[in-house]
């Protein structure tokens, strides 16, 4: 009973289903006050109760303790139930079924692509059958139909590869510029720089993420098989672009980001408009806009594609496991690569223009920073880089979870038209 247990026991209990659930026991009296006036949803202290109650059960647990608590409640699964799980990351939670689940019990696992307070309907909802007859996996579609999500069907090894993609590597650049502007000293709805169009995209999401709760997008990146990888990568990038940047290498900065481009937007028959207009952008900002707003290189976005060119990825391809975070940093980016005018100019600033060499450098360390945290699969020094950040930013929350959410409604009902 995290948020997105609770999102899912008010959901389904509001479809007429009876959710027995339970958190840690310390937490009993107050969830109990919680759930007082539903009928339908009885909390129980603890997993074991839940567990020989129940006939489908979800753990919705931190992914990094899904081995123990599953080792923990798991030997109490009702005989014949169906068990699942709703952590980002699928390869632990299906060994950890595995290895302490009863024989006699089914796994049909299950990810939302999208935060707890985010309207599940049209979402995409991975539904995993990983051990399962088709009767039991159809039960488990029947009951989270009420959701109204876009069933998609895939291994939790499939899973893992595309939400590294789709989850991990955005994460990675948003956390990257908030550590920089950290950094810096800097609230970017403060400097001509950061304000005003695609900016606003890039502060809002940013914010939204160390708004959030560190465990989320640690256990997405360090437990992944496959994050690593795609992290690094896009680390890479950007010390590649930054150095091509800081040496004039105008030629060679130019010819890798046409090509990379190419190599991600080359196929796509750009039939519908821009996803993200300027006139709409610019109302969802923290700041002022300023008369002329500063020019930026963009090094974030180059290095996105950069990343996803040296890898071979085409992110339309991830579109079916796609959370709204990513679909509006494809849009950024498409932005940028759809007007050749504009990337001609981003290309020129970033070697004439050395007023925010400064800025790029510590986004460069950042980028760096949380590669290497995810690669030593370092929960500490991640929950440390993180919450301090998050402390830095945290006054904002308030109002950039607001200016944030209409914003996504917007753009995202814009792209469904
Ligand atoms: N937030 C999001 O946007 C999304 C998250 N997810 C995934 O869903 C899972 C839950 O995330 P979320 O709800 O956001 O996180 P929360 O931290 O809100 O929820 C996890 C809950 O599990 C509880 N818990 C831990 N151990 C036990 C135990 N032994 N017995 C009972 N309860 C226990 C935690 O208690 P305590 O805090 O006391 O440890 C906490 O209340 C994660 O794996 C996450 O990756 C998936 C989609 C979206
Ligand atoms: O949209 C995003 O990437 C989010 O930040 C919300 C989120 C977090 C974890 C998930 O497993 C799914 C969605």
């Amino acid at each position: 009973m995290g948020d997105m247990g609770k999102m899912y026991a008010r959901r389904l209990s509001d479809a007429g289903w009876r959710v027995n659930a339970c958190d840690q026991e310390e937490k009993y009296e107050s969830l109990r006050q919680e759930f007082a006036d539903r009928k339908k949803i009885t909390i129980f202290p603890n997993g074991h109760l839940v567990s020989r109650a129940s006939d489908y059960i979800i753990y919705s647990v931190e992914a990094a303790s899904i081995d123990k608590v599953v080792s923990q409640y798991g030997p109490s699964t009702k005989q014949n139930a169906i068990v699942g799980g709703q952590t980002s990351c699928k390869a632990p939670e299906i060994a950890a079924f595995e290895k302490h689940l009863p024989e006699d019990v089914d796994i049909v696992s299950c990810h939302s692509l999208h935060g707890p307070n985010v309207d599940p309907r049209g979402q995409p909802l991975v539904l995993i059958k990983h051990r399962a007859s088709q009767e039991n996996f159809d039960k488990v579609e029947h009951v989270l139909s009420c959701l109204g999500s876009t069933h998609v069907y895939l291994s939790a090894a499939k899973h893992d590869r595309i939400t590294a993609d789709t989850q991990a590597v955005t994460h990675a650049a948003f956390l990257s510029m908030g550590k920089a502007w950290h950094a810096n000293a800097q609230f970017p709805w403060e400097i001509a720089r950061y304000v005003g169009g695609i900016e606003n995209v890039k502060i809002n999401l940013t914010l939204r993420i160390y708004s959030q709760k560190w465990h989320v997008y640690a256990g997405l990146a360090i437990l992944n098989p496959y994050a690593k990888e795609q992290i690094r990568q896009y680390a890479q990038s950007v010390t590649d672009l930054y150095k091509l940047m800081l040496g004039g290498h105008r030629a060679e900065l130019e010819d890798r980001i046409k090509k990379a481009g190419a190599s991600v937007f080359g196929t796509q028959k750009w039939e519908d408009d821009l996803l993200l207009q300027d006139d709409v952008l610019d109302r969802f900002s923290l700041g002022k806009k300023p008369e002329t707003p500063l020019p930026n290189n963009h090094l974030s976005l180059l290095a996105m594609v950069d990343c996803w060119s040296q890898l071979g990825i085409v992110p339309y391809d991830h579109m079916i496991c796609s959370t709204p975070l990513f679909r509006l940093w494809l849009g950024v980016t498409e932005y940028l690569f759809r007007k050749p005018a504009l990337l001609d100019d981003v290309i020129r600033i970033a070697i004439e223009d050395i007023s925010f060499r400064s800025d790029d450098l510590e986004f460069t360390f950042a980028a760096r920073g949380w590669s290497d945290c995810v690669t030593f699969g370092d929960f500490e020094s991640y929950r440390d880089r993180f919450q301090s950040t998050q402390k830095f930013f945290e006054k904002r929350f308030p109002e950039a979870t607001k200016v944030g959410n209409e914003m996504m409604k917007t753009i995202l009902e814009n792209t469904k038209k």
